[in-house]
């Protein structure tokens, strides 16, 4: 559904220096994967994302939603993509309009993007917050009056109400503290499985990536570096990288398990 092929991305530095934010990339996503992306910071993570929604052009390669160029989609064809594809970044401060309430924020892409009703909208706003447990009194406040966990379930919601086939999560749930970040993964792999709907995981935290994705993609200076089932990846990683990464994971997960 969403192929990249060869997709680079270079940017100039302040010096005039050409940036190799990320190095030719194939990749294939489809309703149903889970894919997480993985890598330090720096890695070329948020400079694939910015690919995969169309807010950037390619220097080289393309980038296609079924059989058009992302970054060139207008009109029927773009309200379709917004539909497909939809984000949860990790801001969602900045996401949200602070003088409008949240129920505003969740009940604009029924009404721009599905071409609801009011009262439509409000219903599937309502149905939406239900599925993800929130409670509907919330909806009524300002997003600075509502928690960091409980906003990013907001901003879950505006991204749900339109069924999406493809959700993705960049840092998602990277700002929220460890048992809200827990709830927030099942949330989004309960949506998954409930939807069929494909999910694009990218984090640098390795626990996060590896319980909510099939697949791992590992990305270091601007390349993907290895790619492969998790287990494969997590147990078996073939780039000394990936070895580094995974072998501090399993070190940690040893020390929690043993203090435990
Ligand atoms: N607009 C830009 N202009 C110049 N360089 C950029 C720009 N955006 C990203 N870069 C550079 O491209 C490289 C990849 O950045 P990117 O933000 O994609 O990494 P990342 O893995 O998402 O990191 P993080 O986890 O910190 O967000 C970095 O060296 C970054 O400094």
């Amino acid at each position: 559904m969403i192929t990249a092929k060869a997709a680079a991305k270079q940017y100039r530095g302040r010096d005039n220096t050409v940036v190799h934010a990320l190095n030719p990339l194939d990749l294939v996503i489809e309703p149903g994967d889970r894919v997480g992306i993985i890598g330090e910071s720096g890695s070329g993570k948020s400079t694939l994302v910015r690919l995969l929604l169309g807010l950037e052009t390619p220097s080289a390669g393309s980038i296609r939603y079924q059989d058009g160029e992302v970054s060139q989609l207008s009109g029927d064809r773009l309200r379709q993509f917004r539909r497909d594809v939809q984000l949860v970044g990790q801001d969602t401060t900045s996401s949200f309009d602070p003088l409008r309430s949240l129920r505003d924020a969740v009940r604009r892409p029924a009404l721009e993007i599905l071409g609801l009703t009011v009262a439509e909208a409000d219903a599937a706003v309502d149905e939406v917050l239900a599925s993800l447990a929130v409670d509907p009194e919330l909806a009524s406040r300002r997003p600075s009056q509502v928690s960091g966990g409980q906003r990013q379930r907001f901003a879950i919601a505006r991204a749900l109400i339109v069924s999406p086939r493809i959700l993705i999560c960049d840092e998602s749930v990277s700002a929220l503290d460890v048992s809200v970040q827990g709830a927030v993964l099942n949330e989004f792999k309960d949506f998954a499985e409930r939807s069929g709907a494909g999910i694009v995981f990218v984090s640098h935290g390795v626990p996060a990536t590896a319980f909510i994705s099939d697949r791992l993609v590992v990305m270091h200076g601007g390349d993907v570096v290895e790619q492969g089932e998790v287990s494969q990846v997590v147990n078996r990683p073939k780039h000394p990288y990936t070895a580094r990464l995974m072998g501090a994971y399993r070190k940690l997960s040893a020390d929690e398990s043993s203090a435990a």
